[in-house]
């Protein structure tokens, strides 16, 4: 099968330009590439690093459709080659206070590693919110780099189901921050794209791209992520020390507001970071006033942060799912077509959010149905949709389905509705046949390109 990543090098030549920034101590270089352009960085000397993950000297970094700022904590050369939409240095930055946090942090780690009943610490657990485009994602991933460098593997956490950070959009997810974020690969690095991973992520099928699509099976999944995360730490104390980073979506409206306090009882958040937003921050200062188990700090937005447009997003979340299936720059594989007949599928939607009461069968409240999963006949509906593959076995009762990790996703390429042989064409990453599982449907449609 043709590979469907862009030909960097291709890019590349159209706009050929190579230059070169000087940046002095505590400057920011930043940019923004297109999706229909490409650059190559290369650190030249003095050293660097792209939220908190240290470029190598002479390294080639390639970007496309990317917003990125390159800090130095000494001064560096960076060479550009290629056209950027947008590149300047900025001498303001918030990244001292950034720094402080993650000092802050590791002085919470260091008292639990000293504590004399080590068995019951639980180093920081700490959730960013604020609105939408305020950098929180950026931000997390700093702390995790910056915790990385200093030998700590934190959990990760994605709660922002619009974000395929660990696995595909529609997803809550979590992963140890098992290495260094991948600066051109972003979070997905730690998700099942590095093939030497050994501990697969957390990972449930939520099946939109915002939690005020369906905030009760949210909320649900919520809950079910955070007792598996803590379950894991109870087992393993060097994670329970490290803690967790939990990234949220950027909702600061009521349903965020209660979304937001739903995570932080789940997941036991001692730490609740405000960025860029003041409301947000006196709400919930006042809210844990009276708590001392939960510290909300407020931390400014950089001026770096770039709006991204409804497109800018899609189109994101669209690369992410292609990556899926076909790699990244530096690792391109070739996904595996395979074919399902309808009477070995076994695929279920989830009950509409927004069906009106009238259309649910007698009896049944709205509530229950938010929550509820209902079998779907395979059909034409399918073509260039996303499925998520479950790991329960489809001989075990689907009503766990929703609260059982996720195995995998396949994308319907072909639906064949000829008669004695109705079929789906399914890509995969992985070879084989289609394990016997059940399989959900997501909101996301995807055009093999
Ligand atoms: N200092 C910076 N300079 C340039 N670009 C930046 C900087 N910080 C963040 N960005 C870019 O701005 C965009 C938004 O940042 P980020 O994803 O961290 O925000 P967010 O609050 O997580 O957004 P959302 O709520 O939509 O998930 C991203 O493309 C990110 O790479």
């Amino acid at each position: 099968m043709a590979s469907a990543m862009t030909g960097f090098s291709e890019q590349i030549k159209l706009a050929d330009q190579t230059r070169q920034w000087e940046l002095r101590p505590e400057q920011e270089f930043r940019f923004e590439v297109d999706f229909n352009n490409a650059i190559i960085l290369r650190l030249k000397a003095g050293m660097a690093e792209i939220f908190g993950a240290e470029l190598g000297q002479g390294t080639s970094y390639n970007f496309s459709g990317q917003k990125v700022a390159v800090f130095t904590w000494h001064g560096c050369t960076l060479e550009i080659q290629g056209q950027c939409n947008v590149e300047y240095v900025a001498e303001e930055t918030p990244m001292v206070s950034y720094l402080n946090l993650h000092v802050a942090l590791e002085q919470r780690r260091v008292s639990g590693d000293q504590a004399s009943d080590a068995v019951s610490t639980t180093g920081p657990i700490v959730m960013v919110v604020g609105p939408a485009d305020a950098g929180k994602t950026s931000l997390v991933k700093m702390l995790l780099n910056y915790a990385y460098r200093q030998e700590r593997r934190p959990m990760f956490i994605n709660l922002d189901p619009a974000e395929g950070s660990i696995m595909l959009p529609g997803t809550v997810s979590a992963a140890p921050a098992a290495h260094m974020i991948d600066p051109e690969d972003e979070l997905n690095s730690l998700g099942l794209n590095k093939a030497s991973d050994v501990s697969t992520p957390l990972c449930y099928h939520y099946g939109y791209a915002s939690l005020t699509e369906n905030p009760k099976l949210y909320k649900l999944l919520v809950s079910k992520l955070a007792s598996t995360v803590h379950a894991r730490l109870a087992n393993d104390q060097p994670s329970r020390e490290a803690g967790c980073i939990i990234d949220t979506g950027g909702v600061v409206d009521p349903a965020g507001y209660d979304a937001i306090q739903h995570c932080i009882t789940e997941f036991k958040v001692n730490v609740v970071v405000v960025l860029g937003h003041e409301r947000l921050y006196s709400d919930m200062h006042k809210l844990y006033a009276g708590n001392d188990q939960i510290t909300v700090v407020k931390l400014a937005k950089s001026g770096g942060v770039v709006n991204r447009d409804k497109e800018f997003l899609r189109q994101a979340q669209l690369r992410t799912i292609r990556k899926y299936f076909y790699g990244s720059v530096n690792s391109e594989f070739s996904p595996f077509s395979t074919i399902a007949w309808y009477q070995d599928l076994k695929i279920f939607r989830v009950e509409d959010a927004l069906a009106p009461s009238s259309a649910l069968p007698l009896g049944q409240d709205r509530k229950l149905s938010e929550t509820q999963i209902v079998p779907m006949e395979p059909g034409p509906v399918l073509l260039h949709s996303i499925l998520t593959v479950s790991s329960l076995d489809n001989t075990e009762d689907e009503n766990k389905l929703l609260e059982s990790n996720v195995a995998g996703f396949v994308y319907v390429s072909s639906v064949d509705e000829n008669k004695n042989k109705r079929k789906l064409t399914l890509l995969s990453p992985f070879p084989g046949r289609l394990p016997r599982k059940y399989l959900l449907l997501t909101s996301f449609k995807w055009m093999e390109v």
